[in-house]
């Protein structure tokens, strides 16, 4: 409990952001998410719910809370006193025996219930893995260039996470609720019917691709991600999307690699990559861009096919951008070395990796969806 508590008053605030979603983002100071997400990590295995769990079935005393999640109770009322402030739960009628409050889950803190469509719970418990040592190192990264997760933990997260299935399961499903809820989702705002087959480069556990064919029948998908997140991801997809896989493959290999990424033989190809590119800096985006490009080439039908990246596309004059995606960009940095980039630093990659001119369309959250054709297609 301790060392979380320290780390997320130190680091908590600038990470937590990227993690609450844009509406309610403005509601909060989401330093006391990351207190309060801490004490999941004390105890034994059975106290790892979280608090907002543990008030899905109705308001409860701190006493109870801390019993419940092996706490401090005097220390948890404190931070819950603090949470409630600052719009995270809300104190109850009535009170407990002893007469201290009640505390009860409101709308935002109902979002960090496990069992929460839209739920921060993984996101949150993310930040537990990649930021909170990796946002230490920031300072000293200024100097040393060491990409401050890799300083914390001497590996990189990519690393760090296939030598930890536990929290590898954690990220992937963490990036699945990344956007902030179903209202936010980019499935509901990317238009699929002039594809034929959709390669997710980096797709994690398929969430999006899923989504995708549930929406596009006629769509046929390739599911492309490390072989450890494919491996599980099979395992899933037989147990829940049996439905979708007469129209899906899913493959493991690196998309670091030359001939990695499968190539797609059917026709209108498409090739997906939602927040990777903003993983890498420029020299390894572009090895990534052109592999993918290599892939497409040795695909049935290369003039057809189309790049998809979603991914913020940041405002030239930074006065005017969202303190949100700056931090963002800040963030790939500490856990990834990674960056976000403006529409000409966009333009630059993709002239580079041999695409034409992207066309850029801004979402209803955070990102936009850039697409671009092979240079010299139509
Ligand atoms: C930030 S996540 C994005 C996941 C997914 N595209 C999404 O939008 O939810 C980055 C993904 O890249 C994958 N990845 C990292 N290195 C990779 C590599 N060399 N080849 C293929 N996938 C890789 C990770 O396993 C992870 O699923």
């Amino acid at each position: 409990f301790v060392p979380q508590y320290e780390s997320g008053i130190l680091n908590g605030w600038v990470h937590n952001v990227y993690l609450v979603p844009p509406f309610v983002r403005e509601a909060i100071r989401p330093q006391h998410i990351q207190y309060l997400d801490g004490t999941r990590h004390s105890g034994p295995q059975s106290s790892r719910a979280g608090i907002a769990d543990h008030l899905a079935g109705g308001p409860k005393s701190a006493r109870d809370l801390a019993r419940a999640t092996c706490t401090d109770s005097q220390l948890l009322f404190r931070l819950l006193r603090v949470a409630v402030n600052a719009g995270v739960f809300r104190v109850s009628k009535g009170a407990s025996d002893d007469g201290s409050p009640l505390f009860a889950n409101n709308a935002l803190s109902d979002l960090m219930r496990t069992d929460h469509p839209g739920a921060l719970h993984h996101g949150l418990q993310t930040t537990g893995i990649d930021s909170v040592a990796s946002w230490q190192h920031l300072a000293a990264s200024l100097r040393s260039g060491t990409v401050p997760f890799q300083a914390a933990y001497g590996q990189s997260l990519w690393e760090h996470l296939a030598a930890h299935p536990d929290q590898d399961v954690t990220f992937t499903r963490a990036m699945a609720v990344s956007e902030g809820g179903p209202a936010l989702s980019i499935a509901s705002q990317l238009d699929c019917s002039e594809f034929g087959t959709l390669v997710d480069v980096g797709g994690a556990s398929g969430s999006l691709l899923a989504d995708l064919l549930e929406r596009h029948p006629h769509l046929h998908g390739i599911l492309f991600d490390l072989p450890q997140v494919c491996e599980r991801s099979k395992e899933a997809w037989a147990a829940h999307k049996a439905h979708l896989l007469n129209r899906t493959r899913i493959t493991g290999g690196s998309f670091m690699e030359a001939d990695s990424i499968p190539a797609v033989q059917t026709d209108r190809p498409a090739y997906l990559l939602r927040f990777i590119l903003h993983d890498w800096e420029t020299s390894s985006a572009l090895a990534i861009l052109k592999n993918v490009r290599q892939a497409i080439l040795t695909s049935r039908h290369p003039q057809e096919a189309t790049l998809i990246i979603v991914d913020q596309v940041l405002k030239d004059d930074f006065r005017w951008e969202l303190p949100y995606k700056l931090l963002m960009d800040i963030n790939m940095w500490t856990s990834v070395g990674g960056q976000e980039r403006t529409l000409s630093e966009w333009q630059a990659l993709l002239a580079e990796a041999g695409f034409g001119q992207p066309v850029v369309k801004a979402t209803q959250g955070y990102n936009s969806i850039i697409k671009a054709k092979l240079q010299g297609a139509l």
